[in-house]
């Protein structure tokens, strides 16, 4: 008998479908211009719009998927039981996302297995400044401790949005996936939360070309686009749903992200008292050997050290 879609299938697809809907809450929040920005310290901003958009994503998995854990970046007691406006009910789900062929190991997976890491608006400190091209949605779905499945939803793309998705073992859609240029290397890091400390580590890292851009969801996009061919971040401070997504999607491309050990982070529900990525965030395109760029990252780490 026919069983019909795997869970990992429907809750890709249905992340798919969420992130479109936050998108727009974005969109109008940006659009109206009151941004209600909070200031949660350290360096770490929060507006009306990623708290509206979570209340969207959260809410909406709740109703369709009860039994699912669920673990999002901000605080709000709201979400956890609301009723779900109709615009926000989870529809229209993709067929191509549904049609995949889900991995054996992913196709007895029960709700219970299964945590969904949200970032509802990664590259906040971007936004609040208007730069809305470093702004991404960031849906992970886990089971147990590995992300198999994610989207990098971009709300201000063609002012309409765009969904990069891909189910690890299975594959990618929403974008063209393009090679790094084969010249100079070329390494992206974070905009907003930059210090001597990382300028140090990156300077290690010449010759090369350094970009500076917000978000773990764009960073990991412009390797996805051949703008990059690795993401340095070597210090901690992302948390596990500002990698969940990307890392899925980045390895159901073929690349890699893992901490400055070379070690995958594990997504599973325990992570929640702790989400912090102590060991920095080191992602690769599929065609830079990780092994040999960990290498690389770890004589920066231990000259760094000897010199300190
Ligand atoms: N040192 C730090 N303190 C607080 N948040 C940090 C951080 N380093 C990275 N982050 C968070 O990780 C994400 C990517 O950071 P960056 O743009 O600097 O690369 C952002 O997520 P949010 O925008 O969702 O908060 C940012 O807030
Ligand atoms: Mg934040
Ligand atoms: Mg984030
Ligand atoms: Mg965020």
């Amino acid at each position: 008998m026919a069983q019909g879609p795997a869970l990992v299938c429907r809750l890709l697809a249905s992340s798919v479908s969420v992130a479109h809907k936050a998108g727009k809450i974005i969109r109008d929040v940006m659009q109206k211009g009151d941004l209600g920005i909070i200031d949660k310290g350290e360096n770490d901003l929060q507006t009306e719009a990623d708290r509206s958009a979570q209340r969207c994503i959260v809410a909406s998995f709740k109703n369709l998927y009860p039994n699912v854990n669920i673990v999002a970046e901000e605080v709000d007691k709201i979400s956890q039981n609301l009723d779900v406006p109709a615009d926000w009910l989870i529809t229209d789900l993709d067929p191509k996302i549904l049609d995949l062929e889900c991995p054996k190991s992913l196709q007895g997976v029960t709700e219970d297995q299964v945590t969904i890491w949200i970032d509802p608006l990664d590259g906040t400190s971007e936004f609040t400044k208007g730069l809305i091209d470093h702004v991404t949605i960031l849906i992970g779905v886990c089971v147990n401790d590995e992300a198999v499945a994610g989207v990098i939803y971009q709300p201000f793309w063609q002012n309409r949005g765009r969904a990069l998705w891909g189910l690890v073992g299975s594959g990618v859609g929403g974008f063209e996936l393009k090679e790094p240029p084969q010249t100079k290397k070329v390494y992206v890091t974070t905009r907003s939360h930059y210090d001597k400390a990382i300028e140090k580590f990156i300077d290690g890292l010449k010759p090369c070309e350094i970009i500076r851009v917000g978000g773990a969801g764009n960073k990991v996009l412009y390797i996805l686009e051949g703008k990059a061919h690795a993401y340095v971040y070597p210090s901690a401070g992302c948390k596990r749903w500002d990698t969940a997504a990307p890392e899925a999607v980045l390895r159901a491309a073929g690349g890699e992200l893992t901490d400055v050990y070379g070690n995958k982070y594990s997504y599973s529900k325990e992570n929640e008292k702790d989400p912090l990525n102590k060991y920095g965030v080191f992602a690769t395109a599929p065609s830079y050997n990780h092994t040999e760029f960990m290498k690389l990252i770890c004589d920066i780490q231990s000259k760094n050290e000897k010199n300190d």
